[in-house]
Order: C-alpha cells, then sequence, then structure tokens
C-alpha cells in the first residue's frame, strides 16, 4: 500500500485534541489533498479554523457513538487516525460505561466504517494504561485494542489495514501534571507529588505522532506498535520543573489517586516474545492463531523467548538535566519561560 499522505484524503477523530492538531499541521505541511477533522465540539473546531486557515481542513460534527456520523465521514477516505477517546483516568473510573461507549464500541464504529468505505489504513491510538490494566480508562483501552485486533484476524481478506500504538504520558497534554505542576510553582504553591518514586514514560507530542507515522508506514493488519520511550521518577520531573523555574527544590506527598500504577507496563513479556524489534519501536504482531480451542490445549504456544514486561521502572531513565532539556524543547514551557526571562530567549 501507497501510504504517502500527499495529495490524499485523512480523516483523524477526536481532531480537534492536541494530538489532532499537530498531525494536523504535520498533514498539511506534507501536501495532504483534504483533512477531515471530526470531533464533538464545534466551538474547538471553530477555534481551530481560525488557527490554521487552510481549506484543506474540512470540519465533521459528530461522536464515534454514533455510527452514522463517523461512517458519513469516512466516505472516499484514503486512511484514518482514530485519536477520538475519554482519556482521563479519573472521569473514566467514575463513568466506565462512558468509557465502554466511546473507547470500545465507539472504535468499533470507526474501523467499521472505514472498512465500509474501503479505507486503506487505519491506525487506532492506545496507551500504556491498556497493559496489566487496573482502571477503567486502561481496561476499555485494552478492549479497543481486542476489537482493532479481531477485526484483522476475522477479515485477513480485508482490504484495510486496522493497526494499534500505544504511548506513555505526552509531555504538557491537556488536565496532565506538567502544567499543573507549573501552574503551582508559579503561584508560590509547593507542588503535589502523588509518589516521587513513582515512573511514567515520558514523550513529547512530535514523539507521538512519529509513532503513529511509523505504525502507518509498517503496518501489517492486527499490529500494536510501541515505542522505546524513556522514562522518569515524577520526583524528578518536580525537581527538573523547579530548577528551570528557579525555585527551591520542593513538593508536599499526597498518596495515589483514583486508578493508578506506580509503574506502567509499555509492552508485556508476553508480548515482546513475539515482537519484532524495530530499533526505536517494537512491533507486536497479532496472535493469528484461529479459534480451535483443541489445538491451544493440546498444542500451545511453546515458542517464545523469556523476556521481561517493558516497564516505566525498567525502561531507560531520564535524569533530572535530560527532563530539563525535554521540558525546555516544549514550546509551551517555553512560553512560561519568556514571560520570566524574556532577555534570555531566542
Ligand atoms: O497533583 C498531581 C497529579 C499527578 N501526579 C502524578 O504525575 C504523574 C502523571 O500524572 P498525569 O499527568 O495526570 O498522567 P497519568 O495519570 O499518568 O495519565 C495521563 O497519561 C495517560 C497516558 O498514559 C493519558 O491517557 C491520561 O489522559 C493522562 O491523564 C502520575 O504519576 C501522577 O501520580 C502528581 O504527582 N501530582
Amino acid at each position: 500500500m501507497d501510504t504517502s499522505t500527499a495529495g490524499r484524503r485523512v480523516l483523524i477523530t477526536g481532531g480537534t485534541g492536541s494530538f489532532g492538531l499537530t498531525m494536523v499541521r504535520r498533514l498539511l505541511d506534507r501536501g495532504v489533498g483534504e483533512v477531515r477533522v471530526f470531533s464533538r465540539d464545534e466551538a474547538k473546531q471553530d477555534l481551530m479554523r481560525r488557527a490554521l486557515g487552510d481549506g484543506r481542513v474540512r470540519y465533521y460534527v459528530g461522536d464515534v457513538r454514533d455510527f452514522d456520523s463517523v461512517e458519513r465521514a469516512a466516505r472516499g477516505v484514503d486512511f484514518v487516525f482514530h485519536a477520538a477517546a475519554l482519556k482521563q483516568v479519573p472521569s473514566c473510573e467514575f463513568f466506565p460505561l462512558e468509557a465502554v461507549r466511546t473507547n470500545v464500541l465507539g472504535s468499533a464504529n470507526a474501523i467499521e466504517a472505514a472498512v465500509r468505505n474501503g479505507v486503506g489504513s487505519v491506525v487506532v491510538l492506545s496507551t500504556d494504561k491498556a497493559v496489566y490494566p487496573i482502571n477503567a480508562m486502561g481496561m476499555s483501552k485494552a478492549m479497543m485494542e481486542k476489537v482493532a485486533q479481531a477485526y484483522a484476524r476475522n477479515h485477513p481478506h480485508c482490504g484495510t489495514v486496522v493497526s494499534c500504538v500505544r504511548y506513555g504520558n505526552v509531555m504538557y497534554s491537556r488536565g496532565s501534571v506538567i502544567p499543573l505542576f507549573i501552574d503551582q510553582i508559579k503561584a508560590g504553591v509547593v507542588p503535589t507529588v502523588t509518589d516521587p518514586g513513582m515512573t511514567r514514560f515520558l514523550m513529547s507530542l512530535a514523539d507521538s505522532v512519529e509513532l503513529v507515522e511509523h505504525a502507518f508506514a509498517h503496518a501489517r493488519p492486527g499490529d500494536v506498535f510501541v515505542r522505546k520511550a524513556a522514562a522518569c521518577t515524577i520526583g524528578d520531573l518536580v525537581a527538573a520543573l523547579c530548577q528551570l523555574f528557579e525555585v527551591p527544590v520542593k513538593y508536599d506527598v499526597i498518596g495515589l489517586r483514583h486508578g493508578e500504577k506506580r509503574t506502567e507496563t509499555m509492552a508485556s513479556s508476553e508480548e515482546l516474545a513475539r515482537a519484532e524489534d524495530f530499533g526505536e519501536f517494537y512491533r507486536v504482531p497479532v496472535d493469528a492463531r484461529d479459534l480451535n480451542y483443541a489445538l491451544y490445549v493440546t498444542e500451545g504456544d511453546l515458542g517464545g523467548r523469556p523476556v521481561k514486561d517493558f516497564t516505566s521502572a525498567n525502561a531507560r531513565r531520564l535524569s533530572v538535566p535530560e527532563i530539563i532539556a525535554l521540558l525546555r524543547a516544549l514550546p509551551e514551557v517555553r512560553a512560561e519561560l519568556a514571560l520570566r526571562e524574556p532577555a534570555l530567549m531566542p
């Protein structure tokens, strides 16, 4: 399949989110023919329309829960990036059925809409929280992955390649801890740390877009792609921010929130045993065995190398100076710093 997006038509569900906006900009730079931004919020679409001012971007109001709305948006489309999701851990914890409706059933709708319209490739966005999930958000994303993989397994001759990408915490994403810590530091409040030893994979938006592009270019039906991201402790993250904003390193420990893990897992040992190493990425192929259970019982999968889970505790650990360098590269952090030290910024 030719995966060049130049001159082609692309649909991004959840297109007004941080990922969507970054992806749209990237596609426009690469000469896309048309990008359809599909989302529920017309106000965000309007803001995006004004910010981009590019006639190649078309805006579709709809909800992935409503098959007809996403099916209409997928007509005549070459590729789909499925980013629409409920992503907040606490809200999914309190409203798990809402997570099922959007993340599981909505994803099934997006895939079905793409397949019915003969779309060449669909990449669905998942999270490390989908591996050994303990919260409703992660569980619903794990089910979304299963839906995507089952589609690939059950439709081996379908012309649409359905694949998944998993990534960790996107730095400075809406509602995440980095903007919260910065606000606390700016307000002179001592940052609130759940557990300084807790670890998270850190990725920039640009990294997440690159991962999706990699999946898009290399996917076979049912593949899951993960990036070999580096991780940090939350104690080091807050220390890096305090140093960057030139305040003493201090924090209050508040304890874990609903549904949180101390360590995230990006890929399980079972997955890695059959994964392909792409240098910066792993490709985990779908388990393509059929549903012949007798075969499972008498001839289970004996192969596989003994490997460990790939977690935020055993990933490459970022040092405080490395975290500072990553933070300094974020446009939002640069803007905050420019307010404080205008003369120092380029
Ligand atoms: O006041 C706070 C809030 C959070 N944390 C910690 O900071 C880390 C990151 O928190 P946050 O930015 O809220 O991310 P997560 O809870 O890990 O989940 C995020 O990362 C997911 C991707 O893995 C996204 O899907 C979610 O929307 C997003 O909330 C975690 O260890 C939290 O315990 C604190 O120390 N203090």
